[in-house]
């Protein structure tokens, strides 16, 4: 029962009524079609151009919809919330307005943020920036803790100038703008990490803010990151005079003034204000958790009638079976997808190491397959990222870690070793399928007992028919025999792992909860 309230209180009915007003009456993404690349009014020819050269000819429905919201009269002046599916294109929807936006500006500073909870999703997010906004002579940084930070400081601000202004006192040359790009893409803790620490790092000209994986970066505080951005920028009040040296007031030719708004709508905040685009394929409705974001006259983009939705291509498919044969059952489904990329998800990290220990253990496996673990080292988990995207492995093992934002080409299948929790889990694990229009299927593992939580969990997304998939009995039998070994063997292994780990001392996540090493192996 308390299992159950807690996934109620996290997703809520399928249908319900959103409690916030603006939530009840969103703009369709479903109306609009997707035009061609040159169609679309006042996007900057060197913008078609770069964007023909991605191979893009037309927009996907959001792309449009955020654009025709954000780019002429009336450009940006509510905050956009964009709720649409896994690989619907929502990077681009808010990368292109934004690059269009600024660019006539005619000062480089940091003037777009965006944020996003992990740095693999960072990285590809600043692929995209890179492709459109050098054409229009912007310049894209990131802070996601890639490189060491001192390299990165140097990427993002320059060391003052002050031999261009020997008359003017010294705070004066500090507030001259000293950032070297004007849109920075940011994981939130090396983000704290520059405004706590990077000399000359400064917020105080942003005007865009995105906020990609809204829902998941709401439920996680990463130090505060938020009300602190919020509060740098409201820099109502403050002082941007300084003095030449006869005492006369001089306003610096490049500071951003915020201004008490006194229009209607803008009383007591910020204007110019901070524009905000915040997005996921499971937004949040929750108000409470929404309020964190101090959004202004929202406007929600959202696709389907419910509030989730399935990518219109992705077949999904149960396989019942129970628990002691699932990795025979995974290994025949892996031989029937002949070596084609797949993410297999399960429960924990310890599971998937686990598993991907067994399957070392059988011999002649026709796929070749890795664990990609937060317990990994950093290097390798990118190493083996990589691999997978070459198509050096062929199958991923893994946690919810892959499931956010990865975009990954050619993928055509994902498995749920282990049942997602949550919709919402089930939503971003297969929807590293089914991408930018591209079919793709999802297998669930499921014991009987979870067959009809299951069912009735997929019923809260639009598009979510799930068929029965069966695999053949003989291909099952066939293995049980190398099973045994195998599973004698991974006894072994994960004892002396575990053995090796304890008189190192361990140091990873998690480590002081780990059970003894003569635990392990009873269970
Ligand atoms: N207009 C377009 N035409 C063709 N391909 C596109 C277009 N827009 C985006 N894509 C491609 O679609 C893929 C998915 O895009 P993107 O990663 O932005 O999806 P998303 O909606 O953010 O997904 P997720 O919710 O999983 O993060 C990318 O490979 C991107 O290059």
């Amino acid at each position: 029962m308390v299992a159950m309230a807690r996934k109620d209180e996290e997703e809520g009915p399928a249908d319900r009524v959103p409690h916030l007003p603006w939530m009840r009456y969103p703009v369709d993404i479903d109306t609009f079609s997707g035009r061609p690349v040159t169609q679309l009014p006042r996007l900057d020819p060197r913008l078609v151009e770069a964007l023909q050269r991605m191979g893009i000819e037309s927009f996907f429905p959001v792309q449009e919809a955020a654009w025709l919201e954000t780019i002429g009269p009336g450009a940006f002046e509510r905050d956009i919330c964009i709720n649409s599916p896994t690989g619907s294109g929502k990077t681009l929807a808010y990368a292109l307005p934004i690059v269009q936006m600024l660019c006539t500006r005619k000062v480089r500073c940091l003037r777009a943020l965006v944020v996003l909870p992990t740095r693999d999703l960072a990285l590809q997010v600043k692929e995209v920036f890179d492709a459109i906004a050098p054409v229009v002579g912007l310049s894209v940084g990131s802070a996601v803790g890639q490189s060491s930070i001192a390299d990165e400081v140097s990427s993002l601000v320059q060391k003052p100038r002050q031999e261009f202004y020997p008359t003017i006192d010294k705070e004066y040359v500090q507030m001259e703008p000293r950032t070297k790009i004007d849109i920075l893409v940011a994981t939130p803790g090396r983000l704290m990490d520059h405004i706590n620490m990077t000399n000359g790092f400064s917020l105080e000209h942003l005007q865009y803010l995105v906020i990609d994986e809204t829902d998941r970066m709401l439920r996680e505080a990463y130090q505060s990151w938020l009300p602190t951005v919020i509060q740098l920028t409201h820099s109502i009040g403050q002082d941007h005079s300084c003095h030449d040296i006869d005492g006369k007031t001089l306003l610096h030719p490049l500071t951003t003034i915020r201004r008490s708004g006194v229009e209607r709508g803008f009383k007591s905040k910020c204007y110019p204000r901070l524009a905000k685009i915040v997005l996921s394929a499971t937004l949040t409705q929750d108000p409470s958790k929404l309020s964190q974001l101090e959004l202004h006259h929202p406007l929600l983009l959202n696709s389907g009638k419910k509030r989730y939705r399935i990518p219109t291509k992705l077949e999904s498919y149960k396989l019942i079976c129970k628990s002691n044969l699932k990795p025979l059952s995974l290994i025949v489904l892996l031989q029937e997808l002949q070596g084609n990329k797949c993410l297999v998800f399960t429960s924990s990290v310890e599971s998937s190491h686990r598993l991907s220990t067994l399957l070392r253990f059988f011999e002649n496996l026709p796929f070749k397959f890795s664990e990609y673990s937060r317990l990994q080292r950093e290097s390798t988990r990118r190493k083996t990222l990589e691999a997978f995207k070459e198509g050096k492995i062929d199958v991923l093992i893994g946690t919810d870690r892959m499931a956010r934002g990865i975009h990954i080409d050619g993928l055509r299948y994902v498995i749920n070793y282990d049942m997602p929790p949550y919709v919402k889990t089930y939503i971003h694990r297969a929807g590293r399928t089914a991408r930018a229009g591209e079919s793709g299927s999802c297998f669930t593992f499921l014991r009987k007992h979870e067959v009809k939580t299951f069912d009735k969990m997929l019923k809260k997304a639009d598009n979510a028919g799930c068929n029965l998939h069966s695999l053949p009995e003989e291909s099952i039998e066939t293995l049980r025999p190398a099973f045994s070994g195998a599973l004698r063997k991974l006894e072994g292994a994960l004892e002396s792992e575990a053995v090796k780990k304890y008189d190192l001392g361990d140091k990873t996540p998690g480590a002081s909860k780990r059970k003894r090493p003569n635990q392990l192996c009873k269970q």
